[in-house]
């Protein structure tokens, strides 16, 4: 498995380019399923794309990648599907396999999907996927690790409300209605841009959705959606990392590519911080000016502080001038960084869903082992600030992430190199 080995201490400067949005292209690619041919552009080139293009394919798309170097487009005709089983071994790898189930249950009537894997930061259940499914008159049963799901003739539109804001159940819900019989609305909605971005397309595609972006979404099914083109929105997690990175080494960036409105929660925390983030063309530009004040931060579904942004944002507080409160309220298990930050001679407790960051002067550079996605990164920001060399072990889950993390990072002076198939 690969390893990164950082020596720290060096303020980032420089010019780094935002990717397309995984989270967005995820369910975009699944959507594909909806109609017999769709276009998609600014995928970010990531292993869980290559995952998804992989489940898309065994499920009997054609897949044609075109790749651009700094980004991929793909052509996905799904004119054929010829087999309905999204298997263990795929899906096991990405929480986001669970996305074809709405699309092939609405198109096809049938789907049978192993229950997904992903980042392990809690139970992660599905019962909200299965539950608006259901309501739309599917018959669905858990068996054997496998949601087998199936509908006679076409899902039917429903009211519903979610009992719990949910990102990954919204986007099945909607993609499912589209073909659905009647109207539906769904209450209670996630409202992530991710999900907006998915809207905008499905309704390139001849859906029509209405309350795109608010917690009420309206869906009037059609029999059919048509083949289209669309393009990914940039990822707004990669781009608050950087912004994190900027800020924990004392440097500053020019984050090309993203624009302020759907990343206003992280700019508002880290001017809260004490720096400095200002608008450029095409971008913005983050600037640590002389100290990095304590911010309190408790996660929440959009607009609020996104829980993908937690781990990141511990380790820029691992360094303030004082102490912070870092609250996890939408995963249970979701602190796996702190024990690896705490090795770099962080000063971290943990009280139920609450971690107290009491800031040290600087870290130190240790071995440490990533564990999920964002965790992963969050250890890389913390080696770009310590003293010293730091190893971060187990790096697989930031290749799911963050399109040539090295590589931007090193442009911007890191000192940052991967060993690839380390041993230990
Ligand atoms: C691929 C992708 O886009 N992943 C994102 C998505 O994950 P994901 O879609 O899995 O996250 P959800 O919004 O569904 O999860 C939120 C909470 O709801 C719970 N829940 C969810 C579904 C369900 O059927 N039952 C249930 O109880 C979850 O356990 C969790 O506690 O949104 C999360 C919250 O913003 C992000 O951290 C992930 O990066
Ligand atoms: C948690 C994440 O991904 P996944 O839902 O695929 O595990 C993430 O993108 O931070």
């Amino acid at each position: 498995m690969d390893s990164l080995i950082i020596k720290g201490g060096i303020p980032l400067e420089g010019n780094i380019s935002i990717s397309g949005a995984k989270n967005a292209a995820l369910p975009i690619m699944t959507t594909a399923l909806l109609t017999d041919k769709l276009s998609i552009n600014n995928i970010p080139k990531l292993t869980d794309i290559l995952t998804m293009k992989k489940l898309l394919e065994n499920l009997g798309s054609i897949v044609t990648v075109t790749d651009h170097q700094d980004h991929l487009s793909m052509d996905i005709d799904s004119s054929n599907i010829n087999n309905f089983t999204a298997p263990y071994d795929i899906v096991r790898k990405m929480r986001a396999s669970i996305w074809v189930l709405g699309p092939l249950l609405s198109r096809f009537s049938k789907a049978k999907v192993s229950l997904p894997g992903g980042c392990a930061i809690g139970a992660r259940q599905v019962d909200l996927h299965i539950g608006v499914l259901q309501a739309m008159g599917a018959n669905i049963d858990v068996d054997h690790g496998y949601i087998n799901a199936t509908i006679k003739g076409r899902l039917k539109a429903v009211h519903f409300v979610f009992k719990k804001i949910s990102v990954g159940a919204t986007i099945n819900a909607i993609m499912a209605a589209t073909l659905a019989e009647g109207e539906t609305i769904l209450f209670n909605c996630a409202r992530e841009p991710e999900i907006v971005d998915l809207c905008h397309c499905l309704n390139k595609m001849g859906a029509e959705i209405d309350g795109i972006a608010t917690s009420e979404i309206t869906i009037i099914g059609k029999s059919s959606l048509k083949n289209t083109n669309y393009s990914i929105m940039p990822d707004r997690i990669e781009a608050g990392t950087y912004m994190m990175a900027a800020a924990i080494t004392k440097g500053n960036l020019n984050i090309y590519g993203i624009n302020n409105n759907i990343i206003e929660n992280i700019v508002l925390k880290l001017i809260e911080a004490g720096i400095k983030v200002e608008p450029i063309d095409n971008g913005l530009r983050v600037s640590y000016v002389d100290r990095l004040n304590p911010v309190d931060v408790h996660t929440s579904p959009y607009p609020g502080f996104s829980t993908d942004f937690q781990a990141q944002f511990m380790s820029l507080m691992t360094l303030c001038n004082g102490s912070s409160t870092i609250t996890e309220t939408i995963f249970e298990n979701r602190f796996m960084h702190v024990p690896e930050l705490c090795r770099m001679g962080a000063n971290i407790t943990i009280k139920g869903n609450s971690a107290r960051v009491h800031g040290v002067p600087f870290l130190t550079g240790a071995e440490v082992m990533a564990s999920d996605l964002r965790a992963s990164v969050s250890l890389v920001l913390a080696g770009l600030a310590a003293n010293d060399t730091t190893k971060i072990h187990r790096i697989y889950h930031l290749d799911r992430g963050y399109q040539t993390l090295e590589k931007k990072l090193s442009n911007c002076g890191a000192n940052i190199v991967r060993i690839t198939g380390d041993t230990v």
